[in-house]
């Protein structure tokens, strides 16, 4: 009988909060091509440069918010794994991690689907909006694992689904009632991304080109712009939520290195909001589905504490979708439709 297996992939962590194995875990993440898009010798100094004193910051960092039964990415992701099983009617479902955890390799995960009889998987990788960093590194390594099979296999990639309306409504679903309690403003806080990402997909020259070149983006744009698509995900929430134009606004966070990210930063926009007046700022990360270092630490540990520096009284961290059951519907909804999608 034919088996249709649903395959869901992730970033990963690091196996542990050592410095070692952080240190492992960013050696392998920095010098994939796609994050750090330099020449191989640049990279390499670069990277090296980075793991002098990174590794110690991050495991630290790590150390905050790791849990007993191991990394809160690794394990929601996992969670959200069983919560979707029973809903995908055609055969396994699976977790891959795109680094770190090596037993749950993308290239393990797709030889074990096999050895279990599948001839068909769907791939879905959990990043709402696109961008070579994540999606394109995840697809890659999974084309190239099944290249590696003997046997064929039919595959399907799940698009990036920054305004599927069963994305957004889970979204909107998932902070209803903190947005029911009053607040002064909500920050739609996204992963940034150096600037050089976005403009080298761009070959007609819109991006970045004007401070509203995000809103004005053409289809073909659009399909490949993060930025674009992360406006597109905060304005499709904002109406599903009915969220008025003043109550929120868009940043992005997570900055590293010298070149330049994407803006509005994040960090920057705590002080601005504080300086503005606003108390109670409620924040949200829809470019992650599971919460992670970037939100746990960086936002509900650092940001509260930049924010209340800089004048505010309090900063409310809403959970990611995470495994609700909600979400791990509409997820295999999405799943589904893009099994009519292109197959390689
Ligand atoms: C050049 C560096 C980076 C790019 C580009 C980048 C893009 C990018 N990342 C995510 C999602 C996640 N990133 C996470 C952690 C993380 N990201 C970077 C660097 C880049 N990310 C680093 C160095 C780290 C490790 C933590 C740290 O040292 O700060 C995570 C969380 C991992 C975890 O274990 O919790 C996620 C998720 C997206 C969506 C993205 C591009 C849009
Ligand atoms: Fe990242
Ligand atoms: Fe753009």
């Amino acid at each position: 009988m034919s088996q249709h297996a649903l395959l869901l992939v992730n970033l990963g962590s690091p196996e542990s909060t050592s410095v070692s194995d952080v240190r492992r875990y960013l050696n392998q993440f920095l010098m994939d091509p796609y994050v750090i898009d330099l020449p191989w010798a640049v990279r390499r100094l670069l990277v090296s440069l980075i793991l002098i004193a990174r590794p110690k910051q991050s495991a630290a960092a790590y150390q905050e918010i790791w849990w007993d039964e191991g990394s809160p990415l690794v394990v929601i992701s996992q969670q959200l794994t069983e919560a979707v099983r029973p809903l995908w009617k055609h055969g396994p479902v699976a977790l891959a991690m795109r680094y770190g955890a090596s037993e749950l390799s993308i290239e393990q995960q797709v030889q074990q689907l096999q050895q279990q009889g599948v001839n068909e998987i769907t791939l879905a990788p959990l990043y709402p909006q696109f961008a070579d960093s994540t999606t394109t590194t995840a697809i890659k390594a999974f084309e190239d694992s099944v290249a590696k099979l003997k046997q064929p296999l039919t595959t399907h990639i799940v698009p990036a689904f920054y305004q599927h309306p069963l994305y957004i409504q889970a979204l909107a679903n998932s902070v209803k009632s903190a947005l029911e309690q009053p607040f002064d403003h909500l920050l739609l806080s996204f992963h940034g991304l150096p600037e050089r990402h976005l403009t080298k997909l761009d070959h007609s020259g819109h991006c970045l080109s004007n401070p509203n070149c995000c809103q004005t983006a053409s289809d073909a744009v659009l399909e490949q712009c993060y930025r674009a698509q992360c406006y597109r995900t905060a304005q499709a929430f904002a109406e599903a939520a009915g969220l008025s134009p003043e109550q929120w606004s868009v940043s992005f966070q997570s900055r590293l290195g010298r070149a330049k990210w994407v803006e509005p930063y994040t960090e920057e926009r705590f002080a601005e909001l504080a300086q503005q007046g606003v108390k109670k700022l409620l924040v949200m990360s829809p470019a992650f589905v599971a919460d992670c270092i970037e939100t746990l630490e960086e936002l509900g540990l650092r940001g509260r504490e930049q924010f209340v520096e800089a004048g505010g009284e309090e900063l409310v961290l809403l959970p990611c979708l995470n495994s609700q059951a909600d979400w791990a519907a509409a997820l295999t909804q999405i799943c589904e439709q893009a099994t009519l999608a292109k197959t390689i």
